[in-house]
């Protein structure tokens, strides 16, 4: 029996439930996006976030300067060399936030009930009643009665964090000191993809995309938008058509939207994601890890339910920033996921995309859906997949098969009028964030030609890559989707050992 709503596939025995998961070679198809900071930024905790499934690190610059993050950056460089795992780069925007500057190092309690003054001038000292704030225009943007709401990381020290006012702040989305860092840290370390913080309209995109498209070295980076405010929410479709993926603040959403909606929300942008084959990306999941070994059981459950509702990774902040125990917030999450993964219904899901997109179909979204259907009819254990843009890639995971979909990049020779040099490399670590995406990066002696002789030998180091891994065994079936010669095709083929 096939239900038809988006969660358990069938009815399972309840004894079931009890039985021991099989270990992947993968922690889970769910992504896991880790925060960088003062408790993971060594080599050695950095190996063991990868070793436990995170795939793409995520560079706050709410906080800490250009520096800081550097040296965060080479340590991450160091331990993607001994782990040989792969990760992407992040860099998320400090935005229009405003933050209490708090330079004592030292965490500061506010009192129920008393008097706090907040002033602009930053070279006063934070204390528990007088609080600098990095916004002249505070004291024009507020009236008598408004409500300020002061984020929690607040006053643990190290991050100066979010204010939270319900007032429209004057400051663009991406302001003069996120483009310094951009065009500075950004472009150095060729940013895979730029979290847009606070994103409120399209243009703030748009904005960010042409900004972009000047700096040398980031026409690449994918733009993801941080919808993190009822202005970015109430503007969702719009920001989704020009966002390469979105992220669903639900810290800051969550304390701007009644308790309520959040779920609503979620959702909504979740499934829109899916039908528009971009990834979504889901925060603040399970903050009592911060200071626990385990998660509360609505953390554990809502985890699951963000997988069931269709999200491509989800986000840690506190729990990997500044958290006792990141490595273990990134495996307990990844087992949930793996759990939720298993139950998730994509017979139900798969009919509902194909439907959405009506008919003609692209020639590429047909291979791409046809290669997952045939992939889950014969059972196949991978799906093999040839790419140079990502886009095919990307257009298998939106039909969100039940097994990896190992993506072989095939780099290309590009030139610049100066210079010639391969692509690939942007591509491989972008499709980190993608539910079931796994990248390979070809050799890029391979000629790019699509003759039969060099797929076949492509393929040969791929099959080789999955066996290694344990991804492929001996006799399994596999898909492989690629173009021979003109013509796109899927093909079934049965492994002899
Ligand atoms: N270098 C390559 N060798 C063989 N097949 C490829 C290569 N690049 C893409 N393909 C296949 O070609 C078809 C679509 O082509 P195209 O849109 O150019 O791919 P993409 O945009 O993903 O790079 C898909 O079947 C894809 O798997
Ligand atoms: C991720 C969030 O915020 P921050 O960027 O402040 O960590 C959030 O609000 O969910
Ligand atoms: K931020
Ligand atoms: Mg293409």
């Amino acid at each position: 029996m096939v239900s038809n709503h988006l969660h358990l596939e069938e009815p399972i025995r309840m004894s079931s439930i009890l039985e021991p998961s099989k270990r992947n070679f993968f922690p889970a198809m769910t992504k896991i996006v880790g925060t960088l900071g003062p408790k993971s930024r060594s080599v050695e905790a950095i190996s063991g976030c990868l070793g436990a499934g995170m795939s793409v690190a995520r560079f706050d610059f709410s906080w800490g300067d250009a520096e800081y993050h550097q040296q965060t950056l080479e340590n991450l460089r160091a331990a993607i060399r001994s782990t040989k795992k792969l990760c992407a780069v992040m860099l998320d925007t400090g935005g229009p936030e405003l933050q209490v500057v708090n330079k004592t190092e030292h965490p500061i309690s506010l009192k129920a009930d008393a008097v706090i003054v907040l002033t602009p001038d930053q070279d006063k000292e934070a204390s528990s009643n007088l609080l600098p704030i990095n916004f002249k225009g505070l004291s024009k943007a507020v009236k008598t009665g408004d409500t300020i709401f002061i984020g929690q990381y607040l006053f643990t020290g190290n991050e100066t964090t979010s204010v939270w006012l319900e007032i429209h702040i004057e400051l663009p989305t991406l302001t003069d000191k996120d483009k310094e860092v951009i065009r500075t840290w950004g472009a150095r370390n060729s940013t895979d993809i730029l979290s847009v913080s606070y994103t409120r309209h399209v243009e703030d995109l748009r904005h960010a995309r042409e900004f972009l498209s000047k700096l040398d070295g980031l026409s690449q980076t994918k733009i993801f938008a941080k919808i993190e405010n009822v202005e970015g929410m109430i503007h969702f479709d719009e920001i989704l058509r020009e966002a390469d993926g979105v992220i669903l603040a639900r810290g800051n959403l969550g304390i701007d939207l009644p308790p309520e909606k959040v779920f609503l929300f979620q959702k909504q942008a979740v499934h829109k994601c899916n039908m528009a084959g971009k990834p979504a990306v889901v925060t603040r999941v399970v903050d009592s890890m911060t200071d626990n070994l385990r998660p509360t059981r609505a953390e554990a459950t809502d985890v699951a339910n963000a997988v069931l509702d269709g999200s491509d990774a989800i986000l840690l902040g506190a729990e990997t920033l500044r958290g006792l125990y990141p490595v273990e917030a990134i495996s307990t999450v990844g087992r949930i996921c793996a759990e939720a993964e298993k139950v998730y219904n994509q017979d139900f899901y798969f009919k509902k995309a194909v439907k959405c997109v009506g008919q003609p179909m692209s020639h590429v979204e047909s291979i791409a859906s046809s290669a997952v259907r045939a992939a889950i009819k014969v059972k196949a254990s991978v799906i093999i997949c040839f790419t140079s843009s990502g886009q095919t890639a990307r257009l298998i995971a939106k039909y969100r098969p039940t097994m990896p979909v190992l993506s072989v990049v095939i780099p290309r020779l590009k030139t610049d009028q100066l210079h010639w040099t391969f692509t690939g490399a942007f591509e491989a670590r972008q499709s980190l964030i993608v539910r079931g995406l796994f990248p390979m990066l070809a050799d890029a002696r391979h000629p790019v030609e699509t003759t039969n002789a060099t797929n076949e030998s492509i393929l040969k180091v791929a099959l080789d890559h999955g066996q290694a891994s344990g991804i492929v065994k001996p006799h399994d079936r596999v898909v492989v989707c690629q173009k021979v010669g003109d013509a796109s095709v899927v093909k079934i083929i049965e492994l002899e050992n």
